[in-house]
């Protein structure tokens, strides 16, 4: 739906965005998070053909920005960081404005109103836009990416400035969206990401430093896959059953942590899961497991080691090539 190929932006010496490529297949929410200053706008403003790249291309749906713009321009609706709204329109002036300026071609009046449900702003259709709150003023805006109905809608930053309850409000607005649309949310902020997207892209100094499913990418990236178990038994009896275990390549113990029960570190290679087999062989034996738990990063300690300065380049098993 929307190939990005080693796109890159200078703005005189300062390397924007750094060769970044990734693939957005049609029907999914894909984050876009990164640091403040990472290139996540710029990226966004390329993509909607608003800026123009210093090197690489976008297509949308097979159409290039540069080949065919107005094309492209249709096919998204955009929320840039800064809504472009009207203030002294009322909602109902500026969603027909921006009709005309789309040259939508749905019946305008029912095609308005459908929007204005959707996004629950009919109750302040005939008031000024620069008279509404911070939270409808978003969704003003998010109306207006929403006109013509564009298969693909760029968000970005959308919940910046909102109280914790239209921040709720404008993410779940998001997530029933993405059900018809593709949709790109560019966030800085992690749980935004985590709790609306089903695969995030991590930008950092304009460099894609990771793409995966959110559910999965902490596993992904973790280099340590170890885990801990606490378990009850003869201390040596069980280091030696756990390390005659096949696909098993580190074990030992962190001694004893309640009485007659023992932490043990059990390391196993890249891509394997041992902890059936663990349960059963501790269970053959008769040694108690009290607690397993893995040593995975944290998607947020993930982040923060992607996102320091000194970070290595690093890709995870998403579309995203770097
Ligand atoms: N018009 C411009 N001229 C020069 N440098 C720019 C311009 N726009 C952005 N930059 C620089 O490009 C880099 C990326 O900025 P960009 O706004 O894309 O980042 P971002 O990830 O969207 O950050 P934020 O979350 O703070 O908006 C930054 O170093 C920024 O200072």
């Amino acid at each position: 739906m929307v190939e990005v190929r080693n796109l890159t932006k200078r703005y005189g010496a300062n390397l924007a965005v750094d060769h970044v490529s990734f693939e957005i297949e049609e029907g999914s929410i894909v984050g876009f998070l990164g640091p403040n200053g990472a290139g996540k706008s710029t990226t966004m403003n390329i993509i909607t053909g608003y800026l123009s790249a210093t090197e690489g291309s976008v297509t949308v749906s097979g159409k290039n920005t540069l080949e065919d713009p107005n094309e492209v321009k249709r096919m998204i609706g955009y929320l840039p960081e800064q809504p472009p709204l009207y203030l002294d329109m009322t909602v109902k002036e500026y969603l027909n404005f921006v009709y005309e300026l789309k040259k939508a071609t749905q019946p305008k009046e029912q095609h308005i109103k459908e929007i204005c449900e959707l996004v629950k702003i009919d109750n302040v259709y005939n008031r000024l836009v620069g008279n509404l709150s911070k939270g409808y003023k978003q969704r003003v805006g998010i109306a207006q990416a929403l006109i013509g109905n564009p298969p693909v809608l760029i968000l970005d930053e959308p919940t910046v400035g909102l109280d914790p309850k239209q921040i709720i409000e404008i993410r779940t607005l998001i997530k029933n969206l993405g059900r018809n649309h593709t949709v790109i949310l560019s966030s800085h902020i992690l749980p935004e990401v985590q709790a609306v997207c089903e695969r995030i892209i991590v930008i950092n100094n304009g460099r894609l430093v990771a793409d995966g499913a959110t559910d999965t990418l902490a596993h992904d990236l973790s280099q340590d896959h170890r885990l801990i178990m606490r378990a009850e038994g003869p201390e040596r009896e069980i280091l030696h059953a756990l390390e005659a275990m096949e696909r098993v390549v580190d074990v030992y113990s962190l001694g004893e942590k309640e009485e007659g029960a023992y932490d043990f570190s059990v390391e196993s290679a890249p891509d394997v899961d041992i902890r059936r087999d663990l349960f059963a062989l501790m269970a053959r034996n008769g040694w108690p497991i009290l607690a397993l738990k893995n040593t995975d990063l944290t998607l947020e300690d993930l982040f923060l080691q992607l996102t320091s300065t000194d970070a290595p380049s690093k890709a995870g098993d998403g579309k995203g090539e770097d």
